[in-house]
């Protein structure tokens, strides 16, 4: 562990009773033991691990605190959905004898105060990063807030939001600097043409504090799914616009389907082949999209257009050839099982080394580091069990290979694969809530499970159920024959395994 640097051939310059130029120099060439650039769920934790093992850290942040999950992911985005889930159920009070207006109505009135919805995500978030910061402060990390980017192989400069930009060297540099939303490509689209607030992004539609009239979704994606749906149980009208012949492109097939099923059901337009070609100001609604599909091009007039396919990572700013780190077409930082990049000195985790891009990743991500690094260790990506949930309403819960990718995977292996209804389910009957379908894909001869899908009530939970078995090494005849308690969502791991074909 090294301390501040003070380059000889500066002390000179040094006057004593001057502590204004000491301190400038000072700040202008430190060296860390370890550098953390973004502050999201994999370098907010990996700076704590090396400033807790007294190695002299610094972790550098351009925004906030927490990054994307915190701040514009997952808490301000699942808060929301709570409020549009007590917005669904109170509507269908009726289908369950509770009323809120008129006895016998088909359907109860709901009123949505935005203001309100925003702020209860507002501070859920705010009190989630105070407790980051907290910690960082708590563990000896080093914050400073400012923008990083290679000066050379090892050299770090920072344009600071106050004060001076530094130069910092580090023995070790890492780099988690996340993802950023896409803006899909149409030829003279510039936002600043169109009233504040109506083209949006996965963050600032966040930020309205009114209820759409029509929101335009293009993606058809996680973020376009949640969204999409959780404005329509706000009030919306709400189209989606989808450039493949399904949603969600990596999910089977049927099980892509069910999901569009349900989003219409619940009265979401969905336009799948499709793709905007222009977004141009209209005379009676603020923006009105131009879209091109299988039955030619067609005008979507609308309040509010959301941006949601797909995100770029944030490595432009980073001058990455200066450190010799290389990355690829799409500017995701190229590095190997043990997330090293082409730099020995420089790490990359999280979001901005491409792959799964989702908070427990990054999360492993650090884990990995933390043993490889601090505790000897030798791990690996490679094979990780990737799970995932779309918190769209049933939840949406996958773990390990799907159906597509256990046959390309397992090519002389005989697969199987268990479909059931969730339909089938007592639980999700007894509360009226049985929308959708559960999937296993298993190793015939072994009897191992490879895969395993859940849209349905709690599918996030129910499939987590499975993820154990999976990373146990339970076989699916176990799970069979388990005493399951009745009734609860997981005695239908029971009964799925009699649909194995
Ligand atoms: C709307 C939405 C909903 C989501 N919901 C979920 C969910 O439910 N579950 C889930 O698992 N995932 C979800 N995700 C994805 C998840 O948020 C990300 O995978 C995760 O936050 C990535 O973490 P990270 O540590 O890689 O980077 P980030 O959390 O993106 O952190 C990167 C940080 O680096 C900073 N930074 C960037 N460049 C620089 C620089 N040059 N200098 C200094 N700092 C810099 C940024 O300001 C940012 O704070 C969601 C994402 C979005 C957008
Ligand atoms: N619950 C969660 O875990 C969660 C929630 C939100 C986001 N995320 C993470 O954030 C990532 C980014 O989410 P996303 O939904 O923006 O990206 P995505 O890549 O998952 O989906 C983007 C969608 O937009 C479509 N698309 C792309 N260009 C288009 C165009 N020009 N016109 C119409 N459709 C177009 C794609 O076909 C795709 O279906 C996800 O991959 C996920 O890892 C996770």
């Amino acid at each position: 562990m090294r301390n501040t640097l003070h380059p000889a051939s500066l002390r000179g310059f040094l006057k004593p009773k001057i502590p204004f130029y000491k301190e400038i120099i000072r700040t202008m060439f430190t060296h860390y033991d370890a550098i953390i650039i973004g502050s999201g769920q994999g370098g907010t934790p990996l700076s704590m691990a090396f400033a807790q093992a007294k190695h002299k850290t610094a972790l550098i942040e351009s925004s906030h605190v927490g990054g994307c999950c915190i701040n514009e992911g997952c808490t301000p985005t699942k808060t929301l959905i709570a409020s549009g889930r007590v917005a669904y159920l109170s509507r269908r009070g009726p289908q369950y004898g509770v009323y809120t207006n008129h006895v016998n109505a088909a359907m109860n009135d709901v009123q949505v105060n935005m203001e309100v919805v925003r702020q209860r995500k507002r501070d859920i978030v705010d009190s989630f990063r105070n407790g980051s910061e907290r910690k960082l402060q708590d563990a000896g990390v080093e914050l400073i807030f400012g923008t990083a980017c290679f000066k050379d192989e090892h050299t770090i400069q920072v344009r600071c939001k106050d004060g001076p930009e530094k130069s910092l060297t580090a023995d070790r540099i890492f780099i988690c600097s996340g993802e950023r939303p896409a803006i899909p490509k149409m030829d003279g689209f510039n936002a600043a043409a169109f009233p504040p607030g109506t083209v949006l992004d996965s963050t600032s539609i966040q930020e309205l504090g009114v209820v759409p009239s029509h929101l335009v979704v293009i993606g058809g994606g996680y973020i376009g799914l949640e969204f999409g749906q959780l404005f329509r149980r706000l009030g919306a009208a709400v189209t989606i616009v989808q450039r493949g012949a399904q949603l969600l492109p990596r999910e089977d097939a049927e099980v892509a389907e069910m999901m569009r099923n349900v989003l219409e059901e619940d009265g979401i337009r969905i336009l799948l082949n499709t793709a905007p070609t222009a977004i141009r100001s209209h005379t009676t609604t603020p923006v009105s999209v131009l879209v091109s599909g299988q039955n030619g091009q067609s005008e979507l007039p609308a309040s509010h257009v959301l941006f949601a396919a797909g995100r770029v990572p944030n490595t432009e700013f980073l001058n990455l050839g200066a450190a010799g780190i290389e990355s690829t077409a799409r500017s995701h930082i190229i590095t190997d099982t043990q997330l090293r990049t082409t730099n020995s000195r420089v790490w990359a985790l999280g979001d901005v080394k491409g792959g799964p891009a989702f908070t427990h990743i990054s999360y492993d991500d650090f884990r990995l580091l933390r043993t490889n690094l601090l505790e000897e260790g030798s791990l690996s990506t490679a094979d990780r069990l990737v799970p995932y949930v779309v918190y769209t309403d049933p939840q949406l819960g996958h773990v390990g290979l799907h159906e597509h990718e256990a046959r390309e995977k397992f090519p002389d292996r005989e697969i199987q694969v268990a479909s059931m209804p969730m339909s089938y389910v007592a639980r999700a009957l007894e509360t009226d809530e049985s929308r959708g379908l559960m999937k296993a894909v298993v190793d015939a001869e072994s009897k191992q499970i490879l895969g395993f899908t859940c849209l349905g009530i709690e599918g996030g939970e129910i499939m987590s159920l499975v993820e154990m078995a999976m990373i146990g090494g339970v076989k699916w005849p176990v799970l069979q024959n388990a005493v399951w308690a009745h009734p609860s969502l997981a005695e239908s791991l029971n009964n799925i395994w009699s649909f194995l074909k």
